[in-house]
């Protein structure tokens, strides 16, 4: 009997080797695996979350290996939709991987991550005000509308290291002025974190 045909299966969208584009890790050499389905649709999502196909740990390893880079970021979609995540993370913890996750933060983050990136949605407040994660390493809000309530009340819920704001873009066109704006507006206050801008700059000099 070979065992491996007891492998978990994973839904991939994609798995490749880039720079981070966004966040305080900008620039950081990584492999991007990323997981299909989502728990939220946003409209503005760039993402063919359900366009997957399932991979066993073993070929998703394979395929890892396959890149030099030795952070690997966990995207989706939402990856932590996934029951066996924790079985993934642990293979790639176990070869030596240092371990990021790019979630919408509404559901808990195994254990086995190392920095945690979320991007929690405004248009979804009422769900981030029942129940969202309380920590992370990075908060980034896209700013599709007047939020500056919405980045108010993550600010109390999730503690993190730094927080955010990255333009919309709709129909090629990111609202960078709204997005400063906001920004100044945040960064006005006393006594309060203070927020950055983030950029996908993958996206402006066209690598995946
Ligand atoms: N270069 C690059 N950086 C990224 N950071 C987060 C990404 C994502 O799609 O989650 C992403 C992506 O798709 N490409
Ligand atoms: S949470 Fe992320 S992956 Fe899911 S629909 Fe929104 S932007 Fe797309
Ligand atoms: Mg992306």
């Amino acid at each position: 009997m070979n065992s491996l045909i007891n492998e978990p299966k994973f839904p991939i969208v994609e798995i490749f080797e880039s720079l981070q584009g966004e966040g305080m890790n900008t620039g950081m050499p990584s492999v991007f695996v990323r997981l299909g389905k989502c728990n939220l649709a946003c409209p503005w999502c760039d993402t063919h979350y359900n366009d997957f196909e399932l991979w066993s740990l073993s070929q998703i390893m394979e395929k890892v290996r396959s890149f030099s880079a030795k952070n690997v970021i966990i995207t989706g979609g939402e990856p932590t939709l996934q029951p066996k995540l924790s079985l993934l993370l642990e293979a790639l913890k176990q070869a030596g991987y240092f371990l990021a996750i790019e979630t919408n933060g509404l559901k808990d983050i195994p254990a086995q991550i190392d920095f945690i990136a979320t991007s929690p949605k405004a248009m979804y407040a009422e769900k981030y005000q029942r129940r969202c994660i309380s920590t992370a390493d990075e908060v980034r809000i896209v700013v599709d509308g007047d939020i500056q309530a919405f980045c108010e009340i993550i600010e109390n819920k999730i503690h993190a290291s730094g927080y955010f704001l990255s333009p919309c873009e709709k129909n090629g066109e990111m609202n960078l002025l709204e997005t400063i704006t906001l920004l100044g507006q945040l960064n006005a206050r006393a006594n309060k974190p203070k927020w950055q801008l983030s950029i996908q700059t993958h996206k402006l000099i066209g690598i995946e």
